[in-house]
């Protein structure tokens, strides 16, 4: 631990210094449950960790800020080695999605806990706690109860409270989930505007890929406690690499194997796709649910050479459009209008046929 110690105060103070920001890789075991995950981020980085329930995303959180322990793995911070370091001890800032503030506590006071744990004298504290609370625009706000705040500020107070004590990794878990939609908006464009700001690393657990878009640099999906695809945003929502990334960006997606620009499927060899990529081997396809064109009939004298019989599974309203759920020997999800979907007289049950045209399809390697 020494040496260790000794190797965080030498490098303390040297810019670009190697080392900086985040090195970890967490292990955690719980019962049958295992994560095993690498994470690295630079100061000034926004991570966003996201995938479905249960994968292990605030496991993860909880391992960085030291309330779960490490099974194997390590977790190094600007160079330090913050495994056998209690929580209160870390230079981390954590927002939960429920505030957690101290209901008998003001605004102001609130705030100045953190400063107050981390060694300030009161009198500090609390004038850090107000500069903090202006930066924020709640200075009114500054002697009231959390009781008396809305969600949105009290979410503020609560990012507030984290920041306050500088922290070197700030942890935000599901930080805009209890609010409305409305104040959802507001908080994640001030959330945005403040992690901008921030110079340290910042990991955020998200459920809603809109938070994970807007708010984060780097994406690393988590599914059953393993990194399944990690990236820039772009990127994920470009070339996703499973059904749950596929979903979440609202995209069709396939594996086959390529023999230049057909895509043959797996599981249903039979099932072709023409992409206008040429690829060879081991292949992913995508395209948009707005891509595909629904008939009733057979097109005849169509030269689309990706046409497929289907099922209609389910129809469910989708912003101003009808999302159609496929099934057959493709299963997809085919968005139209109100009145085309009234047109084709699609029902549950009912057959029809789908034209993709390969120019709208993406393939990249699997
Ligand atoms: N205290 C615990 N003891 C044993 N197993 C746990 C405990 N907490 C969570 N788990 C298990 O660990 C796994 C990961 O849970 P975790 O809460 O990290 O997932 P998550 O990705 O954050 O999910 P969600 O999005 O639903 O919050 C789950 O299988 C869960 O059942």
């Amino acid at each position: 631990m020494t040496g260790i110690e000794k190797t965080a105060q030498d490098t303390v103070g040297a810019p670009g210094r190697a080392g900086e920001g985040l090195d970890a890789r967490l292990v955690v075991e719980r019962g049958s449950f295992r994560l095993d995950v690498a994470l690295t981020a630079s100061p000034g980085d926004v991570v966003a960790l996201l995938g479905p329930n249960g994968a292990g995303k605030t496991t993860a959180l909880r391992a960085l800020a030291g309330l779960v322990p490490l099974t194997d793995g390590h977790l190094r911070l600007d160079g330090a080695e913050l495994d056998r370091t209690p929580p209160e001890s870390r230079p981390v800032g954590v927002v939960f999605q429920d505030y957690l503030l101290f209901p008998h506590l003001t605004a102001l006071d609130n705030v100045a806990f953190g400063p107050r744990c981390h060694g300030a004298t009161k009198a500090q504290a609390r004038a850090q706690a107000a500069e903090w609370l202006e930066r924020m625009s709640l200075a009114a706000h500054a002697g009231a109860k959390p009781r008396r705040l809305s969600g949105g500020q009290a979410q503020r107070v609560a990012l507030a409270r984290a920041l306050a004590t500088h922290p070197r990794l700030l942890l935000l878990d599901e930080p805009l989930a209890a609010l409305d939609a409305r104040t959802r908006l507001d908080v994640r464009a001030q959330l945005r505007h403040h992690l901008a700001d921030f110079e340290a690393v910042a990991v955020l657990v998200t459920h809603d890929p809109l938070d994970a878009m807007v708010l984060a640099d780097h994406l690393v999906v988590i599914e059953d406690g393993r990194i399944v695809q990690e990236g820039t945003p772009a990127d994920i929502a470009r070339h996703p690499r499973t059904d749950y990334i596929a979903h979440l960006v609202g995209l069709n997606l396939y594996r086959g194997q390529a023999e230049g620009h057909t895509v043959r499927l797996d599981g249903a060899p039979a099932v072709t796709i023409t992409t206008t990529e040429a690829l060879t081997g081991p292949a992913f396809v995508a395209f948009p649910p707005s891509a595909v064109t629904l008939h009733r009939d057979r097109p005849t004298g169509s030269s689309a050479r990706n046409l497929w019989r289907c099922e209609v599974a389910g129809l469910e309203t989708h912003g101003d459009q009808i999302r159609a759920a496929l099934t057959g020997e493709l299963p997809l999800a085919a968005d139209l209008t109100t009145v085309a979907a009234a047109e084709l007289d699609l029902r549950p049950g009912g057959t029809v046929w789908a034209t993709v045209k390969a120019a709208q399809t993406h393939a990249y390697p699997a």
